[in-house]
């Protein structure tokens, strides 16, 4: 089977300042991949490159099958490449039923809105119950909720996630963690940037260390890894 995503050699940065140097990542082949290193070296700027928010200043990216370097967002969350950035990018004057309807406004989403608002809906009980909501009203753990929600709706064949947890509590981390892990067992693979340990292990299986714009270290499914390890990584020991 062909990876679902082939990132090679890709450089981009802001203006004169480089961040990513030549990176290459795999994804969709092997499980869920996960993306963990220190601050600023470029983990939210390859998901930007690769879902065309940002353009690339050379490299190529390879989503199913077809060569998307360069391409607008718009086109690539047409062929399924669903990037939920980090944060709270909602509108807030928006109810949670807005931000559903708008998620599946692509023409490839559109047949699909009945059906995965009744997805939504069943993964997280919570917002089926505050549909009619305003954004600016919920709590952070029912925005990134929502942020995934919208994802679902524009019926991503490969899901991008940076940071889901940021700035949750214990409790709706786990909720978060098994959404997740039920949207990709019904068959949609993952790209995960995470801080929390725990929860990137729990989701991820296919690992890159991104250091200084580039995969310093990939961890292969199967390849066994102690969560120490991955600390040492973290703290550079
Ligand atoms: N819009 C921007 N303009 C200029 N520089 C930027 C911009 N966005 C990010 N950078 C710089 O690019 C570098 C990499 O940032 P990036 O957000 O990709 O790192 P990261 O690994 O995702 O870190 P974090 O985990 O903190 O989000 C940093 O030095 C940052 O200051």
């Amino acid at each position: 089977m062909m990876n679902m995503l082939s990132v090679t050699g890709l450089t981009a940065g802001y203006g004169r300042v480089t961040v990513l140097h030549g990176i290459g990542i795999e994804a969709g082949k092997h499980g869920n991949v996960g993306l963990f290193g220190p601050n600023g070296h470029g983990k939210t700027t390859l998901l930007r490159a690769v879902s065309g928010l940002l353009k690339p200043k050379a490299g190529s990216i390879v989503f199913d099958g077809a060569d998307i370097t360069g391409e607008s967002a718009r086109s690539i969350v047409a062929r399924g490449l669903v990037h939920v950035p980090q944060g709270n990018t909602l509108f807030p004057d928006l109810t949670i039923a807005d931000c559903m309807s708008l998620g599946a406004f692509s023409p490839h989403a559109r047949p699909h809105e009945a059906a995965n608002k009744e997805r939504v809906a069943a993964l997280f009980p919570k917002l089926a119950e505050r549909w009619r909501q305003r954004v600016r009203t919920l709590s952070g753990g029912e925005r990134q909720m929502v942020s995934i929600g919208v994802a679902l709706m524009s019926h991503p064949k490969l899901l991008i996630l940076d940071e889901p947890t940021l700035g949750l509590a214990p409790k709706i981390k786990d909720e978060l963690c098994k959404a997740v892990l039920d949207i990709s067992k019904a068959g949609v693979p993952l790209i995960v940037v995470e801080q929390d340990v725990e929860f990137l292990l729990e989701l991820t299986n296919h690992l890159y260390f991104i250091n200084h714009g580039q995969v310093e270290t990939e961890i292969k499914p199967g390849d066994s890894l102690a969560h120490s390890d991955i600390m040492a990584m973290y703290f550079g020991q």
